[in-house]
């Protein structure tokens, strides 16, 4: 239960409202907005109404325990605004990505701002249409410290939101961040109309080298074929509900896709690109995403690229 209004929504884009939509079926829920210009129904999920349990604020609620739910680009910024007045409380991050400027991860990016927080993490297949609508949707709450994340497990989950439990932070942080890198590259193939054969064969080359992304930062073998990495990247990587998805169909056809969306998928491709290159690690997709979100490529390139690798054992 959320304990006398307890827990609390910072960030009121889509994810965010449809969390607080959820979560009110526990109890009284803060949902803050830097500039909430809206009423009854968020533009952003359209066809949601509020339930009263949930109470719109645009000054940061008092709440022990606050799901963070800013995109990861944003999230520097958010921090150099509101660290201080986070700070000692549980902060569950909801983003998927990670963070272009440091490289870092957006549950190391509350760390190190706040020092003091107990930093968890909520991921998993979800779409916030489904969240809010109350489909049974499942997903992963990790946290370092098995206590607390024992009691975030209990307190975050409702009716309709399961929520499982592991520790291993790294491992779902990057589960939720790089499948939106091979979901822009699956729709890419769609797009273009390579067809569906195509798109499994990115999609399981494509969480080969999650897997190696994965295990060269120290996740756990197993994380990976989780909630948090298998199970988003199936949802992702098949479902025009996806934004990342879309992205990457847009790219395929040749079309513009609206800059105010948010697609995690286009700065952390670049971000993994980065990385994966500086530690030595072969991650083809991902670096071809990254050359398409710069526009430095096109996908018919990208694929001639990915054709042209050499033979190897799988
Ligand atoms: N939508 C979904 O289905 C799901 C989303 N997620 C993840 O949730 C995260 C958020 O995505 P989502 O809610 O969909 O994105 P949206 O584009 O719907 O909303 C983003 C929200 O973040 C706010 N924001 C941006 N910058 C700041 C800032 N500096 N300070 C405060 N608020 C800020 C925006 O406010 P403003 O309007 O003022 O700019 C807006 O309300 C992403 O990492 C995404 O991957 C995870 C699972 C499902
Ligand atoms: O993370 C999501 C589903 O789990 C939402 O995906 P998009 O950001 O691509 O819409």
């Amino acid at each position: 239960m959320n304990e006398g209004g307890r827990v609390a929504v910072l960030g009121a884009g889509a994810f965010g409202t449809a969390l607080a939509v959820a979560l009110a079926a526990n109890g009284p829920v803060g949902l803050w907005g830097r500039r909430i210009g809206w009423r009854g129904e968020n533009p952003l999920l359209p066809g949601v109404t509020l339930p009263e349990a949930v109470t719109m604020t645009e000054a940061l609620p008092a709440a022990d325990t606050l799901l963070i739910a800013v995109p990861a680009q944003a999230l520097g910024a958010f921090l150099t605004d509101h660290a201080a007045a986070l700070d000692g409380r549980a902060l569950v991050s909801c983003a998927k990505g990670i963070d272009l400027a440091t490289g870092l991860s957006p549950a190391r990016l509350l760390a190190e701002a706040c020092p003091a927080a107990t930093v968890a993490v909520l991921t998993g297949p979800s779409f916030a249409a489904d969240i809010a609508r109350g489909l049974p949707t499942a997903l992963t709450l990790a946290c370092a410290d098995p206590s607390a994340g024992h009691r975030l497990q209990h307190q975050l989950s409702t009716p309709t939101l399961r929520l499982y439990r592991t520790t291993d932070v790294t491992g779902v942080e990057l589960g939720g961040a790089l499948k939106n890198v091979i979901a822009i590259a699956a729709g890419a193939a769609i797009g273009a109309g390579l067809g569906d054969s195509a798109r499994a064969a990115i999609v399981t080359r494509g969480f080969a080298e999650m897997s190696r992304f994965a295990a060269a930062r120290g996740a756990q073998p197993d994380t990976l074929t989780g909630l948090s990495g298998l199970g988003d990247l199936i949802l992702t990587a098949t479902s025009a509900q996806s934004r990342n998805f879309r992205f990457g169909q847009a790219l395929g056809r040749g079309e513009s896709f609206d800059p105010a969306v948010t697609v995690e998928g286009a700065a952390t491709a670049r971000a993994v690109a980065r990385i994966a290159a500086a530690e030595g690690v072969e991650m083809p997709i991902s670096a071809l995403v990254a050359g398409l979100a710069e526009v430095r490529i096109d996908v018919k390139q990208a694929m001639e690229l990915l054709l042209a690798r050499p033979l190897k054992e799988e």
